[in-house]
């Protein structure tokens, strides 16, 4: 299989890849008409991508590509539905990074508290100003909202325990079992999140519903001076009325994250928040051990894909299908037999959903299930028992 690497993943990870006996065509600096160049140079099977962008062309580029494995968390960066329609699976590597990207946004927090950049600019800048700099609010006992309880929300929660911030946190589906579980308190509503903490920290994903989470009723209800970091993506927070807030409101903001981020990795940089913002490079992920996990997680998907056909950490597949009805056929293990069944599934106008065929130990039997979407009728029942070497067969509805 060819595996094309178009960002810079670990060594470790490269080698596991060839190891498994795969050519591994590795470019770290492909994006735009460069990714898509490579694609149709190199054909590959398996696209790895960081924060490089998969839009449709590039997937229509490599007639042969058949899995895109986002080393990292986020998969807004790559036309899911794209892919889903052109039958390329999608997956990621969840949680592989949540550690990291939790100690950056917990680092912005004290930033912001501390004004921690600005000691050092200005120290840097031959000024000292201990008077400037001596007041804080300090963390301890001030509570911390949390929009998204994924992996990066929950590693933030055992932070905040151990400075001693109490937790009010919003996630779709955070149950009270569950907040209960991780110690925060279930907030209804982001907006509840927003009255009721001094800093928050945003970690949901980025999707047409949480564009703008964070609009100007929600700065509008957080306290005056309130602190807010944003490590997730850049339209789950509205810039905009962020400007506004930081000018009227006193709120103090961190982006690791900021709009319009770069898609070189060095360049030049304008953001209309830089002077009044701290703004990381997109970095949360950037540790060592972040690394090296995601490394290792996208080499375990690259080859349990190749070993088993099985993807792990697909975020493409569906949970349910449309499928109405299960048929199990019991038959004999010989050539033909499941062509035969699947013509009558087909005359009956059987829609296959999902379908697995597993042989017995021996050899000599196998069982087919086939879960379809269409009205079963006994007469197509009983001419698929009829099908030379089938055993039984039944149909239920599931
Ligand atoms: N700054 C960085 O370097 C960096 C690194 C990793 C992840 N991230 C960002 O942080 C995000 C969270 O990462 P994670 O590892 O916690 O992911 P996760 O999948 O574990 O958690 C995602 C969270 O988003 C919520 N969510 C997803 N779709 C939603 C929707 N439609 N409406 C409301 N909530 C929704 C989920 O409920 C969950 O709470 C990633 O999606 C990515 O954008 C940034
Ligand atoms: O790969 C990176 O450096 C950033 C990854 C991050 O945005 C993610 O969603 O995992």
């Amino acid at each position: 299989m060819t595996v094309l690497v178009a960002d810079s993943v670990s060594d470790a990870a490269l080698d596991a890849i060839r190891e498994g006996g795969h050519d591994v065509v590795e470019d770290p600096g492909l994006k735009g008409d460069a990714l898509v160049d490579a694609l149709r140079e190199h054909d590959p099977a398996v696209l790895v991508v960081r924060s490089t962008k998969v839009p449709a062309e590039a997937l229509d580029a490599a007639p042969s590509l058949e899995l895109v494995v986002r080393a990292g968390a986020g998969v807004d960066t790559i036309d899911v539905a794209g892919a889903s329609t052109r039958g390329v699976f999608v997956a990621n590597c969840p949680g592989k990074n949540a550690a990291a990207v939790a100690e950056l946004a917990f680092g912005l927090l004290l930033a912001l508290d501390r004004r921690i950049p600005d000691n050092v600019i200005a120290a840097r800048a031959g000024r000292w100003d201990k008077k400037g700099f001596a007041s804080a609010r300090g963390v301890r006992g001030r509570t911390l909202g949390l929009l998204g309880m994924g992996s990066i929300g929950r590693e933030m929660a055992e932070r905040a325990r151990a400075f001693g911030m109490p937790v009010v946190a919003w996630s779709r589906s955070l149950t009270d079992d569950d907040a209960r579980a991780l110690g925060v308190t279930r907030a209804d509503t982001p907006l509840d999140v927003a009255r009721q903490a001094d800093m928050v920290s945003v970690h949901v994903a980025s999707t047409p519903e949480t564009r703008h989470l964070v609009d100007a009723d929600f700065l509008e209800a957080m306290p005056e001076g309130a602190a807010l970091v944003n490590t997730a993506r850049a339209d789950v927070v509205d810039e905009a009325a962020v400007a506004r807030a930081v000018d009227t409101r006193g709120l103090r903001y961190a982006t690791d994250v900021p709009a319009g981020e770069p898609a070189a990795k060095q360049g030049d940089f304008e953001h209309p928040l830089a002077d009044a913002a701290y703004i990381t490079h997109h970095v949360g992920a950037s540790t060592d051990q972040a690394t090296e996990a995601i490394g290792q997680e996208a080499a375990r998907v690259v080859l349990a894909y190749a070993e088993t056909g099985r993807v792990p950490n697909s975020v493409n597949l569906a949970d349910q299908t449309a499928a109405t009805h299960l048929l199990t056929v019991r038959h004999l293990d010989r050539v033909g037999v499941l062509a035969g069944v699947l013509a009558v599934v087909r005359e009956a106008g059987w829609n296959v959903q999902e379908m697995e065929n597993l042989v017995f130990t021996g050899g000599g039997a196998a069982v087919a299930r086939v879960r379809f979407d269409g009205a079963p009728s006994d007469e197509a029942l009983a001419r698929i028992r009829e099908v030379e070497h089938v055993l039984n067969a039944t149909v239920i509805a599931v």
